[in-house]
């Protein structure tokens, strides 16, 4: 099939490239002049396991396509997808202005010459908007176009996005549209996963609702680890304890420094404000976002306890990215806490896998920071090891190296990444969340 996505950032482009490789014939189109220039020069924009390799056999097929230009995208795609941000507005509610703009532009490009088409919102919006964007695509195109509106919620994860979109664990299909949804049929043929097909409405909520719930289960882990500690427990077993229960799962049961990131935040934030909006609030969505934040602040208060004054401390810090396997550093809470320790004056001398160029771009962190050439090299002379992302090179390091290296062996680990007893038996003064210290303290 001719598909079409417009906005051709991490969801567009990942998902474009998807739709590449099980054989349908893609246009990915984006605003950014610059951005379509860097994928026409053979560059990828982001850093995704696998992505840089299916783009460039697919491109080399004819299958992938970049522009600038919605028209030619209209033109081609029976399906078009709109892919592009849904950023929080000061109160939390969601910004629709991107969106609301893209339903114009297709609506301009729509003629009754190129025949009917499938508008699909990919970008995750509230309930409603696809009643939203079907009323401003009529009022926006010229007489006589044939159109349908679809919401198709995407639930990949960045780092893995390329498995999770060939290999979804299900895939949602809201439509109130006979011809939308054959057409919908057919993109999805080619993929083994269990549709389920819902009316827009729905298919809306269901992504909020996910994400939220997720969120919510970070944010109970996270609430049982200041139990764990105030109590001498440790919330690893604790969680392999509820998470052998098939009805609760293991997944997304990590005790650490909170949940960050591009979606999680925000989506939250969306749900409670559209539930606010629609008159039934949903108050246990504002303690999640409490608990988020005071995991932050009593991790940051362990380092205060231990290093007494921050002011003049050199600290090495491992890991920036928001979560492992990315370099993006959108809402990370790895920023947050460095931020946090700068602010009193601390010196970081920081190390991540693949966020350090991201890092120096878009983290807003200007002084108070120095980037190490690696990993091991973060540490030489500082007064402590915070560990700030879940990256696996955190958690294979050779201990007697940090030991080595550090100035005094304290470490915080914000990921629960290292074994206390291991670290303890090398002289490591260990912190962690929801575990008991080892080591001396
Ligand atoms: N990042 C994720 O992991 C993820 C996963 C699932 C869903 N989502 C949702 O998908 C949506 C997009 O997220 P993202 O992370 O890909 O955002 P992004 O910022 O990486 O990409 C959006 C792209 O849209 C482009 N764009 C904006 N307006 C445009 C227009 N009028 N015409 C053409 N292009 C335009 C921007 O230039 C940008 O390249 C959001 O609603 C987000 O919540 C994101
Ligand atoms: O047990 C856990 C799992 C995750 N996290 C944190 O939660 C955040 C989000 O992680 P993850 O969900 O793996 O990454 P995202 O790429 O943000 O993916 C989420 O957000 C996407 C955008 O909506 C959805 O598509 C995905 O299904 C949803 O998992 C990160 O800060 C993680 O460090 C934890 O603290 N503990």
């Amino acid at each position: 099939m001719n598909l079409t996505i417009i906005g051709t950032g991490y969801v567009g482009l990942t998902t474009g490239t998807c739709f590449a490789e099980v054989g349908h014939h893609v246009t990915c189109v984006d605003n950014n002049p610059e951005k379509i220039e860097t994928l026409l020069a053979g560059r990828i924009p982001i850093y995704e396991p696998g992505l840089e390799e299916l783009v460039k056999k697919n491109v080399a097929a004819g299958r992938l396509k970049f522009t600038t230009s919605t028209a030619d995208g209209v033109k081609s795609g029976d399906v078009v997808f709109i892919a592009v941000p849904t950023p929080p507005q000061p109160d939390g509610s969601v910004d629709l202005s991107f969106i609301e703009k893209v339903a114009r532009e297709i609506a301009e490009c729509l003629t009754p010459e190129i025949g009917y088409r499938v508008i699909v919102d990919k970008s995750t919006v509230p309930v409603k908007t696809g009643e939203k964007v079907a009323e401003t695509v009529r009022r926006y195109a010229p007489q006589g176009v044939e159109f349908g509106v679809v919401s198709n919620p995407e639930f990949l994860r960045e780092g893995c996005a390329v498995d999770d979109l060939l290999h979804p664990d299900r895939i949602v299909i809201g439509s109130n549209d006979d011809r939308a949804l054959a057409l919908m049929h057919k993109v999805y043929e080619p993929f083994v996963a269990p549709v389920l097909v819902t009316d827009i409405n729905s298919a809306e909520l269901i992504k909020h609702a996910a994400n939220s719930f997720l969120a919510l289960k970070i944010s109970y882990i996270n609430a049982v680890s200041a139990i764990c500690e105030a109590s001498g427990a440790d919330v690893e077993k604790v969680a392999e304890g509820i998470g052998t229960d098939k009805r609760i799962g293991r997944q997304f049961l990590n005790a650490g420094l909170g949940y960050g990131g591009s979606c999680f935040p925000k989506d939250v934030k969306a749900f409670i404000a559209i539930s606010e909006s629609l008159g039934t609030p949903f108050g246990l969505l504002k303690e999640v976002e409490r608990i988020n934040g005071d995991q932050l602040e009593r991790f940051l208060a362990k380092i205060r306890e231990k290093l007494w004054v921050l002011r003049e401390k050199k600290i090495a810090l491992w890991g920036l990215a928001f979560k492992q396997n990315t370099d993006d550093v959108r809402e990370s809470v790895a920023i947050r806490v460095a931020k946090k320790m700068i602010a009193e004056g601390a010196t970081l001398i920081a190390w991540d896998p693949e966020a350090i160029e991201t890092s120096k771009r878009f983290s807003g962190i200007t002084e108070g920071i120095e980037y190490a050439p690696d990993m091991l090299s973060a540490l030489d002379g500082a007064d402590a090891l915070v560990i700030a992302t879940e990256w696996s090179h955190f958690a294979n390091v050779d201990l007697t190296e940090i030991k080595k290296r550090l100035r005094t062996p304290l470490v915080f680990d914000g990921r629960n990444l290292l074994d206390p007893a291991a670290a303890a038996a090398t002289g490591l003064e260990y912190h962690s969340v929801g575990r008991p210290a080892a080591g001396r303290h």
